[in-house]
């Protein structure tokens, strides 16, 4: 039989304490042996519940498990990034947006021998789209609708002094590529630099992000037109409790990624 591969996962929030308690209840092939939060404090006293409590350790150090997921703010994406591929490690990250400007993290990683494995995360079809992407494709479109609470604290709308709470009818709050998306909005879109590194790239991958106080959850729609194939496709998230800027089926979908990691029967590509 195959040696578990060990986990280390860098934060406890919304996506990482999901996963964290996943795995503590038993994934075949797969052990959570480190976890890093921001207060450990909090961090020492949930752990300790856990049925195999794993050490709480530095985000560097995450890099001593097999498999380092990142689920922490994008601000500390680079130090767990680059000790996980550095020490040739599997390196899953959340905050998908924190790579764009970092695409020499994958020439170390062909270095190294690590690998980065974005998971599909609140999103659906990448399959579809890197299928698309083998052969011709003309456009790419993804349109997120939030809540508007769901976009609040992004950069790009303080900069533009945008409101987002003030807003009594769904409003157009961004219209760009998915590079300049990810840099304006790095809690909010993580989908579209997921689905820009699936099919046609983050200049060419085309973003609108609407504030709709009618919605109740996180809507993305995909829009894809290709040689062999139009996808259309739309995802409604329930926001998670603890973070509603998150999609409950983020951590959801990071785990079926991971389990895909170790599985004899894989299915999707
Ligand atoms: N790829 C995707 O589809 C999605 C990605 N995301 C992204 O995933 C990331 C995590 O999201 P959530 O879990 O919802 O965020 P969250 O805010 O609920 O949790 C982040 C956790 O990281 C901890 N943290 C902060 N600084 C830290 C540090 N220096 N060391 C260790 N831990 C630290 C915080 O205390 C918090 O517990 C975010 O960047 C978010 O934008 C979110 C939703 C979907
Ligand atoms: O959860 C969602 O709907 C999407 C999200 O926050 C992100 O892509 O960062």
């Amino acid at each position: 039989m195959a040696k578990d591969l060990t986990v280390g996962i860098a934060g406890l929030g919304a996506i990482g304490l999901h996963l964290a308690r996943a795995l503590d209840a038993g994934v075949p092939g797969l052990r959570l042996i480190a976890v890093a939060a921001r207060d450990q404090a909090k961090a020492a006293a949930t752990i300790a519940t856990f049925r195999t409590p794993p050490r709480l350790v530095g985000l560097a150090e995450l890099a001593e498990a097999d498999i380092v997921v990142e689920a922490a703010p994008a601000a500390v994406f680079e130090t767990v990034a680059t000790a996980a591929i550095e020490a040739g490690r599997i390196f899953v990250p959340s905050s998908v947006g924190a790579l764009l400007p970092r695409m020499h993290l994958v020439e170390r990683a062909r270095a190294t021998g690590a690998r980065i494995i974005v998971p599909t995360g609140a999103l659906l079809g990448l399959d579809a789209v890197r299928a698309a992407a083998e052969g011709e494709v003309a456009t790419i479109t993804i349109e997120t609708r939030k809540p508007p609470r769901g976009l609040l604290g992004a950069p790009y709308l303080e900069q533009h002094g945008i409101d987002v709470t003030a807003m009594t009818v769904k409003t157009l709050v961004f219209k760009g590529n998915a590079f300049d998306a990810a840099q304006g909005f790095p809690a909010n879109v993580n989908v579209a630099a997921a689905l820009a590194l699936a099919g046609i790239g983050p200049e060419r991958t085309m973003v609108e992000i609407w504030a709709d106080p009618e919605v109740t959850r996180n809507t993305h729609t995909i829009r894809v037109e290709a040689a062999a194939a139009r996808l259309t496709m739309t995802i409604e998230n329930v926001p998670s409790e603890e973070n509603p800027r998150t999609g409950k089926i983020t951590p959801l979908s990071i785990l079926a990624c991971m389990r895909g990691l170790t599985a004899t029967l894989k299915v999707g590509s």
